[in-house]
Order: structure tokens, then C-alpha cells, then sequence
């Protein structure tokens, strides 16, 4: 538990799948065609954002191998009702997220989203939106572990994960949502 008051709730926990399978699922899913190259207008340019992306709702009856069995293994282990999954592919160190609060407005207010960690660790920041009294966690995401963030850490902290300056390996995250209208 890295957090629990009235601004909510961050739990990380490893070694929730085992090595073996977590290695088994990322180079499926490295080698699967479901990667997007999203753009982002910023300060009037497009521009590719700094990893790629992928999306499928659970109901999905093209939802491919191994993320059949991620989502049930998920539900599962949290028991909650998750309708979404969202994939992150961080190529190598220049690959990143900004700092950001995931977007509340279609979200089942309530229920957490979680983040399962695949490939390389990589380093999470979570800040705290008021700077009068900073909070920082910097995590450490390995492989095999779960973060979850409660609904309402979305509205006091921003996260991302910055890029960094040593070689690493790909990294996949899974997020898991739950969507008012899916
Ligand atoms: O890759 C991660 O662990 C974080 C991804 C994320 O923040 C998002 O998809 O909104
Ligand atoms: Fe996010």
C-alpha cells in the first residue's frame, strides 16, 4: 500500500503472474499487429506521441490471445468488472507518457484502474496536482506486477513515465478500466 487517505488509494503489488508467463504474453503481444502510431496536436503540429497504443473492449469477440486470458486472470485476481483495455508499448528508453490524470468522464465512478506491468521496468512518477504540499512516489513497474489506482487518485495526482537515458528493453502495460457505456 503506497497510499490510502482521503485522496485515495495506490496499491502496487509483484509477482502477481510469474516470470515465465509474463514472458510468454509480452513477446506475443510484441509480435502481434495490433500497435497503433496515435498523433497528438500540440502547440499546432502533429505529432506522433512517444510510444504505441492499442484498444479493445472486453466484450470483443475478436479479443486476441493473450489478452483472453490477461483479462479474466485480472478480474479475477481484483474482482472488479473490467470492460477496457488499453495497451501502452514502450519500445526503449526514448518511449514515454507525459504527466497526466487518466480522463474520468466515461469511467464507472468508483472503480479503480489498474496497470499490469509486462517487459522491461520501468519508472512511474505520480505527483500530486496541489503544489503547496508536493507528494511524490517515483515506482519501479517489473514485470508481473499490478498498480491500481483508485478512481479518485485521478483527481488530486498526475502519472507518467518518463523516458530515460540508459538502453532498455520494450516494455508493455495493460491497463484495465471500467467504462460506463461499454
Ligand atoms: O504504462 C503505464 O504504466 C501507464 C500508462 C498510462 O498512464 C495510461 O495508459 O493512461
Ligand atoms: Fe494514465
Amino acid at each position: 500500500m503506497l497510499l490510502d487517505d482521503a485522496s485515495g488509494r495506490i496499491v502496487y503489488e509483484e509477482n502477481v503472474i510469474d516470470a515465465r508467463e509474463a514472458e510468454q504474453w509480452l513477446e506475443h503481444l510484441l509480435d502481434s499487429p495490433i500497435w497503433r502510431q496515435q498523433r497528438r496536436l500540440m502547440y499546432e503540429r502533429e505529432l506522433d506521441v512517444p510510444r504505441l497504443t492499442a484498444h479493445f473492449s472486453a466484450g470483443d469477440p475478436a479479443l486476441p490471445w493473450p489478452l483472453d486470458v490477461v483479462l479474466d486472470r485480472v478480474r479475477r485476481r481484483t474482482g472488479e468488472p473490467f470492460n477496457s483495455i488499453g495497451l501502452n508499448l514502450y519500445r526503449n528508453e526514448h518511449d514515454s507518457v507525459a504527466m497526466h490524470n487518466d480522463r474520468l468522464g466515461d469511467l464507472q465512478e468508483g472503480h479503480p484502474i489498474v496497470l499490469l506491468s509486462l517487459g522491461a521496468t520501468r519508472r512511474m512518477h505520480i505527483r500530486n496536482k496541489k503544489h503547496l504540499a508536493p507528494r511524490r512516489l517515483d515506482l519501479d513497474l517489473a514485470a508481473g506486477s499490478l498498480l491500481w489506482m483508485s478512481w479518485d487518485t485521478q483527481l488530486h495526482y498526475d502519472h507518467g513515465i518518463p523516458k530515460q537515458t540508459y538502453a532498455m528493453g520494450p516494455r508493455v502495460s495493460v491497463a484495465f478500466r471500467t467504462r460506463k457505456d461499454a
